[in-house]
């Protein structure tokens, strides 16, 4: 599903490469946590996959396509196919639930017929059923960051990116959100999270990618944050 190739990414200010040489398989229903110390490259790969970036060197294939060979009008298709999860929600906080997951579709010119069918289940599907009316500031942060997943996840993408998703949630709060990612990859999306959350990566049992200074070393199975050796 997301394939890197020898991608190497130098940022045009920088002397040193913010990833070097990272090859990595992400398979179709994979969940992969990222994990590595501040600046070690883990939001340079999500936005390699998003073609925000463009590597330096190597190459990036996503759910089957080569980002290189991906003209830039059809960018939009590929990033429809994936949803984004960020640390600080972004909510739009003039709208309140519902209208906030519709939106997601409405941009994309989907029918109100469907749109008032499937918000409905997606907002069931994060835990926040009988909330559609509440506006983000009478959310609490894991509730917000439920409602910026139903968004994420309401057109059905094929991959999910989170980037420091519980960033800004207390511990137990975080185990809730975990959960929703959980039943979102069972459905058989793929997740890709980066994090600095020790105690989640150590509950969740799931593929571990550790990064440093743009290298990849760590590539564990059922893997825990820290060194397990
Ligand atoms: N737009 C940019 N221009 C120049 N350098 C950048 C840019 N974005 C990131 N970098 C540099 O690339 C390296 C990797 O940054 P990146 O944001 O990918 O790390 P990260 O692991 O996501 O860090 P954090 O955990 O703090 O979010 C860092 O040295 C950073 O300073």
């Amino acid at each position: 599903m997301i394939h890197f190739e020898n991608v190497t990414k130098v940022y045009p200010t920088q002397k040193r490469a913010a990833l070097e040489n990272v090859s990595i398989d992400v398979e179709k229903g994979e969940f992969v946590f990222l994990v590595g110390p501040s600046g070690s490259g883990k939001s340079t790969f999500l936005r390699l996959v998003l073609k925000e970036e463009k590597p330096t060197k190597g190459r990036v294939h996503v759910a089957g396509k080569d980002l290189a060979r991906l003209s830039n009008w059809k960018v939009p298709h590929l990033r429809r196919r994936i949803g984004c999860v960020f640390q600080d929600f972004r909510l739009l906080p003039n709208k309140n639930v519902f209208e906030n997951v519709a939106f997601a579709l409405e941009v994309i010119g989907k029918p109100r017929r469907f749109i008032r069918k499937v918000v409905p289940e997606v907002v069931e599907l994060v835990g926040l059923e009988g909330k559609s009316n509440r506006m983000p500031d009478e959310l609490s942060g894991g509730e917000q960051q439920r409602v910026a997943i139903a968004r994420a996840f309401v057109n059905r993408p094929q991959i999910l990116l989170a980037d420091e998703p519980t960033g800004n949630i207390d511990p137990a709060t975080s185990i809730g959100i975990m959960k929703v990612l959980d039943r979102i990859n069972r459905t058989g999306t793929t997740v890709v999270m980066a994090t600095h959350d020790a105690a989640i990566v150590d509950s969740m049992r799931k593929r571990v990618i550790e990064l440093e200074e743009g290298v990849v070393v760590r590539d564990q199975t059922r893997g825990v944050y820290g060194q397990a050796y």
